[in-house]
């Protein structure tokens, strides 16, 4: 049986995938084989040496220490693009909310409670709830992964102009994006000619405060800024002072934190960008998904610390190995197998930085003693024998 422990409320239907006479959950992390988790910090999580497998339900990794995880042979996956239409659709929402004054007059109309004027009152007293339109604005979108692009594509069906900024595109999302999308090169271009800016970047060293004082000090006047990715990319201290000096029109936020509450001009939505029912249904099965084939095949998909690899099972046995990225090691490994006399049937080796992985297919299954062997290697993280 392998132990697996949810540190956040994983979605049913995620849960249901894992077959029940392999898999069990566990509240105790000191036998964990495999984590599921969605934001909660696991920065001072002390791993187990049992645990394998950490597999974020959802997009964002910034609550898990990868380095550390790599360190330890503890492969992370996350789920992309699995709750992006969740996010494009309240980002929509905030979009609007943004220059349609609806929640001041909602709760305007809340307050009069039973009033048998309500009807005369709404139509006399409406024109102090007047907005703007989004059409023929231009929409700055920042990072053109999963949501950024769904989000780009929808606001050009909504005749936005709008204009991108994403150094690291990847060939398949600019496939995605639409050709009214103008690409900027430089983020400057972006702060400088749009009227709304969205966020959609990870949150790392790199892009950690990008909105800051400078930033700001470039955006149009009375622009608006969302932030949908991560609190951690915006400067609060100077977004609430770009709000006070009236530079900033408005600032609409997933990312409570004490600095902005009850600050004016900022809204503050409960990090509700992924929470529908259909996102977390997504985000759980393929999060899931992803587990029991890295557990049971050792094959790797969507992982934010290992390149994929994926190689159809052959031979009586497999052997998973998670090991430094360092000169021969591939030599090294198959020469421990021919001194054996096991012969390797199948064999795939992928890197990505400084972590690389390979899988080997052997003819036998008496492979206990030399996965025993090359855990004790220099550089060799996590070996794992499957059959
Ligand atoms: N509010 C929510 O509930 C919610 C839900 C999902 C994701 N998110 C956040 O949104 C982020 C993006 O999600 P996604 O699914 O689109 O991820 P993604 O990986 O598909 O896209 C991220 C994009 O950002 C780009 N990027 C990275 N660094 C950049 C930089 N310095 N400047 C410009 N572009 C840069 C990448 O090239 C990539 O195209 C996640 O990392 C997560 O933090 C929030
Ligand atoms: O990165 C993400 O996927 C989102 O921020 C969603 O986080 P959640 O799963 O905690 O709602």
């Amino acid at each position: 049986m392998l132990n697996i422990q949810c540190l956040n409320k994983i979605a049913e239907a995620g849960l249901a995938q894992l077959p029940s006479d392999r898999y069990q959950l566990t509240d105790q992390t000191a036998d964990a084989d495999a984590i599921l988790v969605r934001s909660a910090d696991l920065k001072e999580l002390v791993f187990p040496s049992k645990l394998k497998v950490i597999a974020r339900a959802g997009a964002g990794t910034n609550n898990i220490p990868i380095s550390r995880c790599s360190e330890a042979g503890i492969v992370v996956f996350n789920t992309p693009g699995a709750n992006a239409n969740a996010v494009k659709e309240l980002v929509l929402g905030a979009l609007v909310l943004s220059c349609r004054p609806v929640i001041p007059a909602v709760n305007w109309i809340a307050s009069l409670g039973i009033d048998p004027q309500i009807t005369q009152r709404t139509e006399k007293e409406k024109s102090r709830f007047v907005g703007t339109e989004l059409k023929g604005k231009t929409l700055g979108v920042i990072g053109l992964g999963a949501i950024g692009i769904q989000i780009a594509n929808l606001a050009v069906a909504l005749e936005m102009r709008v204009i991108g900024y994403d150094p690291y595109i990847s060939v398949d999302a600019a496939w995605k994006l639409s050709r009214e999308v103008q690409h900027e090169e430089k983020l400057e271009s972006v702060l400088k000619k749009a009227d709304f800016i969205t966020l959609h970047v990870p949150q790392n060293a790199k892009t950690q405060n990008m909105i800051n004082a400078e930033a700001l000090a470039l955006m149009k006047n009375k622009a608006v800024l969302l932030n949908f990715a991560r609190g951690g990319l915006v400067e609060e201290s100077a977004v609430v002072t770009a709000l006070a000096e009236k530079q900033l029109r408005r600032y609409i936020t997933d990312f409570p934190s004490p600095q902005l509450a009850g600050q004016s001009g900022v809204t503050i939505i409960p990090h509700l960008g992924a929470s529908t029912e259909e996102a977390e249904e997504n985000c759980a099965v393929m999060a899931v998904q992803e587990l029991i084939d890295y557990l049971e095949n050792g094959n790797i998909r969507h992982s934010v610390n290992l390149p994929d690899v994926v190689m159809e099972r052959s031979g009586q046995a497999r052997i998973c190995c998670f090991h430094r990225n360092v000169p021969n090691m591939l030599a090294h490994i198959s020469g421990m197998f021919s001194k054996k006399g096991i012969n390797i049937e199948n064999l795939v080796n992928r890197s990505q930085g400084d972590y690389a992985y390979t899988l080997l297919d052997v003819d036998t299954a008496e492979v206990e003693r030399i996965a025993a062997e090359l855990q004790e290697q220099e550089d060799i993280l996590r070996v794992r024998p499957l059959f």
